[in-house]
């Protein structure tokens, strides 16, 4: 699905009100029944499984709750009973309200002679073996509540089998747009198949129990009207990403391509401002000055030819009177917050008018400082770990209220904020962009350095805060991506971002795997 909304294209994310809204629609407007609608959403995950298994004699245990989910199971259980596996269908019982097209499936399959085992309380459940296959259609889109009970009692024993489980749509007890409250009710999912668009849950660390690898299946919801909905949330994939590419022209110079101030180090991280000052230039800025102190000179110098140099005070940042007129500034790699650092960033940001990418310890200061987020010019983007973040907005109580407050920050102070993490987000205003590039090769010291180089590199050139903010953060995760067909996550260090940063560029105009959706 691409959004006009925004003023590029992107996969939305809906939340499961906006869900059942484009359920509705599409029922309407496309001329279909719910039943068909069901029939088709059900009939992809059985596709999905049946292409992997291709008929192997394994035991699937399908449970289906009472509403569409469970309708979903139904169907699902009905072609594999069809195709010959070994299935058995249970009713998870855990309510009298069935939904219309729950009840037609149900009749449907007894009519094939295959009658569900009904389960309504624990003596009812069945045995379950670690090699067998779940499949789980308890609780979907229409979760109200934390399962409780012998619901809550069933999710808790399909867990302790530590059998491999298929959820559908949902893993059961888990919300789309809030907390799980009771860690204990909700299923922890091997794979989930997700209908027509991730849901934030899947993306946040807080649910990293629950959900492992999921996919969408696209089930043909009426995209005009996903568009009406103005969705503010989405899911950055390579098709979200190739338009923003800027081609070069045949009489373009360096100075086309802007100039890139780097400033940050201190003594005994220096290397942190050598990293950003290496991806400023390897994605393209047309220059690239680094201004450091005294003791960063050499190292600079000698480990990056293509830079210039400006220095400041022996061992720290002092002064910040560099001579270079830049278009863009990345600040903080390395450093530092010792006082004489912190009073001369003060002046430095009060006198400062250059666009300017903050990460490390000069968000640390802002933290430390608050009222000194009104000097940055408005775009500034800000690139925290959580950490970082933590200072600069407080602690929050779960993932859902961290991004309430790094929206109500991004908001008040017209500034661009990337969480960094997994899935990396960028926060605009009242708009989400989550990333879906990146792994655990990622995790390496100085991998934050190179992601600001990327940012403050792209601004160089021209491409909006927000542009550089997406298109980096996407890069940066695809470098390690492509990585790890050539090596390992433990040696994937930072200065292999850059190493695979072509390979990340050129991907975007590998015709094949445009349609990453999944995780
Ligand atoms: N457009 C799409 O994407 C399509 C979606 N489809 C499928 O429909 C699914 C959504 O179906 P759904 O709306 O019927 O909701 P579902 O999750 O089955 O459960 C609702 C029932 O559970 C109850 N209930 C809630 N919480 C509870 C709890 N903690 N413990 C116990 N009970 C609880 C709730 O009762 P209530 O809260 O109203 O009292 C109600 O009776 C969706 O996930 C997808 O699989 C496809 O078929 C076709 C296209
Ligand atoms: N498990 C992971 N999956 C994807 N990306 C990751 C993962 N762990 C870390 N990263 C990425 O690596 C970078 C780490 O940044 P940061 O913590 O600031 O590193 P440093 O301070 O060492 O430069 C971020 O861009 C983050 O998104
Ligand atoms: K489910």
């Amino acid at each position: 699905m691409r959004g006009f909304f925004y003023y590029f294209y992107a996969m939305y994310i809906l939340t499961s009100n906006q869900i059942k809204q484009a359920d509705q629609a599409t029922i309407e407007h496309k001329n279909i029944t719910s039943l068909e609608l069901m029939e088709h959403a059900a009939t992809l995950c059985f596709n999905w499984l049946h292409s992997r298994l291709q008929g192997q004699n394994i035991e699937i245990h399908v449970f289906c709750g009472i509403g569409n989910n469970g309708g979903d199971g139904l169907v699902i259980a009905r072609h594999l009973f069809q195709h010959g596996y070994n299935v058995h269908c249970y009713i998870v019982n855990f309510s009298d309200k069935r939904s219309d097209d729950f009840l037609t499936n149900y009749n449907h399959l007894k009519e094939l002679g295959e009658w569900p085992t009904v389960i309504s309380s624990e003596k009812d459940f069945p045995k379950v073996d670690f090699e067998d296959i779940v499949i789980d259609a308890i609780l979907g889109n229409g979760l109200t509540r934390k399962p409780a009970g012998f619901t809550k009692n069933l999710i808790q024993y399909i867990n302790s089998t530590k059998v491999f489980t298929l959820a559908i749509d949902f893993p059961s007890g888990l919300f789309s747009n809030a907390s799980v409250i009771d860690k204990d009710s909700v299923l922890r999912a091997g794979h989930t198949l997700t209908f027509q668009t991730p849901k934030l849950a899947f993306l946040l660390p807080e649910n990293k129990n629950f959900i492992n690898t999921w996919e969408v299946l696209d089930i043909g919801l009426d995209e005009n009207f996903i568009e009406s909905l103005k969705p503010t949330t989405h899911y950055i994939t390579k098709n979200d990403v190739i338009p923003m590419y800027q081609s070069r022209n045949k009489w373009d110079h360096k100075g086309t391509y802007g100039h890139s101030l780097i400033i940050g180090g201190s003594f005994g991280k220096i290397g942190a401002v050598t990293l950003t000052t290496k991806a400023a230039l390897k994605i393209g800025s047309g220059l690239v000055s680094a201004y450091v102190p005294k003791c960063g000179y050499n190292i600079l110098q000698i480990s990056i030819p293509e830079a210039m140099v400006e220095v400041d005070s022996d061992k720290l940042l002092t002064h910040y009177n560099f001579k270079t007129k830049p278009s863009v500034i990345g600040i903080g790699p390395g450093m530092g917050t010792a006082e004489q650092t912190a009073i001369g960033f003060e002046k430095f940001l009060k006198n400062n008018k250059i666009p300017l990418v903050i990460d490390a310890d000069a968000i640390n200061l802002i933290a430390q400082q608050p009222t000194l987020i009104e000097y940055v010019p408005e775009k500034t983007i800000l690139t925290p770990h959580p950490k970082e973040l933590q200072r600069l907005v407080g602690e929050w109580k779960n993932d859902f209220d961290k991004l309430e407050k790094v929206i109500s920050y991004s908001l008040k102070h017209n500034v661009l904020i990337i969480i960094k993490g997994a899935h990396t987000t960028i926060v605009d205003g009242g708009f989400l962009f989550v990333n879906s590039t990146g792994n655990p090769a990622l995790a390496t010291a100085g991998s934050g350095d190179v992601l600001t180089g990327i940012i403050t590199g792209f601004i160089a050139q021209g491409y909006s805060p927000l542009k550089a903010a997406i298109f980096g953060v996407y890069l940066h995760g695809k470098t390690a991506d492509i990585a790890l067909q050539k090596t390992s996550y433990e040696t994937f260090t930072s200065s292999s971002i850059l190493e695979y940063l072509p390979d990340a560029i050129l991907d975007l105009f590998n015709q094949e795997n445009t349609s990453s959706q999944e995780s």
